[in-house]
């Protein structure tokens, strides 16, 4: 398991010396899930011998499928798996419905929290010559906010009125800022060993509405912000700013190769991430980490595509760079770097890719044409 510092800084020297075998739990959950996380699998599989790394997959159970058949959605024994038997796991999509339906609760929402996963890692980056120059990541608090699902709905003179808490922490924001300047740094760092990038120098932007909401978004903004002043040594070099939520959008369309690291509460943070991967063609494409101290948990930003479910068309691209992330959280760099540059050169070909991105290639096909670049 990684170290907080280690998972942080991502600066650990990947060793070649001894083969090991990792154990990945598979969620495929609902919809396209099913059809992304097979392509994970392949390609950890596919793996060239040099990285001496093994896998061993555990198939978990999860999703709204699983809850009609056994009641539950997210099944104990799946999380005492990923807690004594994974070192990491790939996490599909659920089919979350849009209604309220007794005893339902969204699996990946529990599974963040159950899991100490505090952080949503969202790297929106374009490749060179396809979509709009952008090249940021998106830092989303995984655990408070909107999402404590606190609600209640009640009637007051005849009228249903309904109710949903907020809430802010200043743990939960003292670690997601501590999260995101620490990834400025990493970024820099990447791009003074020569990596690619918009970006010259590193910044963190806080997204927030204190403008209205004062008391938790202000929380939310201040913490992050006492981080940033509390390191002048090691934080120093990154250029602070603050964004209110809407003209955020504005600006994220209008001039996005401006932003580096965007730190946000989890519902901005949310809804950003789906925004942002409009500027890079396909949600298909945009990948995610759920990271906690001790545990990475990779899942594509989208949802479980119910309108392209079951036909092999679901672009496997976001999986496969959730499953490059999870290896490098997990402190994997080197063959991390091989998945994101065979899926970069993937792409930037545009010979074998789904109808998303105006192609006409399937899901396995994809999946083959990025291993064949291994
Ligand atoms: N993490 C998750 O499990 C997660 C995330 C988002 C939505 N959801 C759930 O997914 C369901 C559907 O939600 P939605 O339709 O609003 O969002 P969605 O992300 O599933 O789909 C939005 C659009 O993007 C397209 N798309 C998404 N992923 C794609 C891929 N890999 N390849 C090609 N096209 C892709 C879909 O076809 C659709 O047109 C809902 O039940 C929601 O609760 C789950
Ligand atoms: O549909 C669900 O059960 C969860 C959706 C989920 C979320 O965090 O809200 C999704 O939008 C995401 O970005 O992971």
């Amino acid at each position: 398991m990684f170290t907080a510092a280690a998972k942080c800084s991502l600066r650990r020297a990947y060793s070649t010396a001894v083969p090991k075998t990792l154990t990945i739990g598979l969620i495929p959950g609902d919809g396209i899930g099913k059809e992304v996380i097979p392509a994970g699998k392949q390609i950890l599989q596919a793996l060239p011998s040099q990285y001496g790394l093994n896998f061993k997959f555990l198939d978990l159970r999860a999703g709204f499928e699983e809850f009609q058949k056994s009641g539950v959605a997210l099944p104990d024994e799946t999380v005492e798996i990923l807690k004594k038997s994974c070192d990491g796991a790939l996490f599909g999509a659920v089919s979350s419905p849009t209604y309220k339906v007794k005893g339902y609760s969204s699996p990946i929402v529990a599974l963040r929290k159950k899991m100490g996963l505090y952080a949503n890692v969202r790297p929106v980056k374009w490749v060179e010559g396809v979509g709009i120059p952008v090249d940021m990541v998106i830092v989303r608090e995984n655990t408070e906010d909107l999402y404590i699902k606190e609600e209640r709905i009640y009637e007051k003179n005849g009228q249903k009125i309904a109710e949903a808490i907020k809430r802010i922490s200043e743990n939960a924001s003292r670690k997601i800022g501590k999260m995101a300047f620490e990834i400025a740094l990493n970024r820099q760092h990447v791009r003074e060993l020569g990596g690619s990038s918009l970006h010259k120098s590193p910044s963190v932007t806080v997204i927030h509405k204190s403008n209205v909401l004062s008391v938790s978004d202000g929380l939310f903004r201040e913490t992050v912000k006492k981080v940033y002043e509390s390191d002048p040594a090691r934080y120093g070099s990154i250029e602070y700013k603050e964004q209110i939520v809407d003209s955020m959008v504005y600006k994220m369309f209008r001039e996005p190769a401006q932003f580096d690291v965007v730190v946000a509460p989890n519902l901005y943070g949310d809804i950003l991430s789906d925004g942002a991967a409009a500027l890079v063609g396909s949600l298909g494409v945009v990948s995610s980490a759920n990271v906690g101290d001790d545990f990475v948990i990779g899942e594509p930003t989208h949802g479980s595509a119910p309108d392209i479910q079951g036909k092999g068309i679901a672009n496997p691209v976001a999986t496969i760079r959730s499953t490059a992330m999870m290896l490098e959280f997990m402190g994997y760099q080197e063959p991390a770097a091989k998945i994101f540059s065979a899926v970069d050169e993937n792409l930037k070909e545009n010979k074998v890719t789904t109808p998303d991105l105006g192609g006409k290639s399937s899901t396995q096909e994809v999946v083959e044409d990025i291993i064949r670049r291994f």
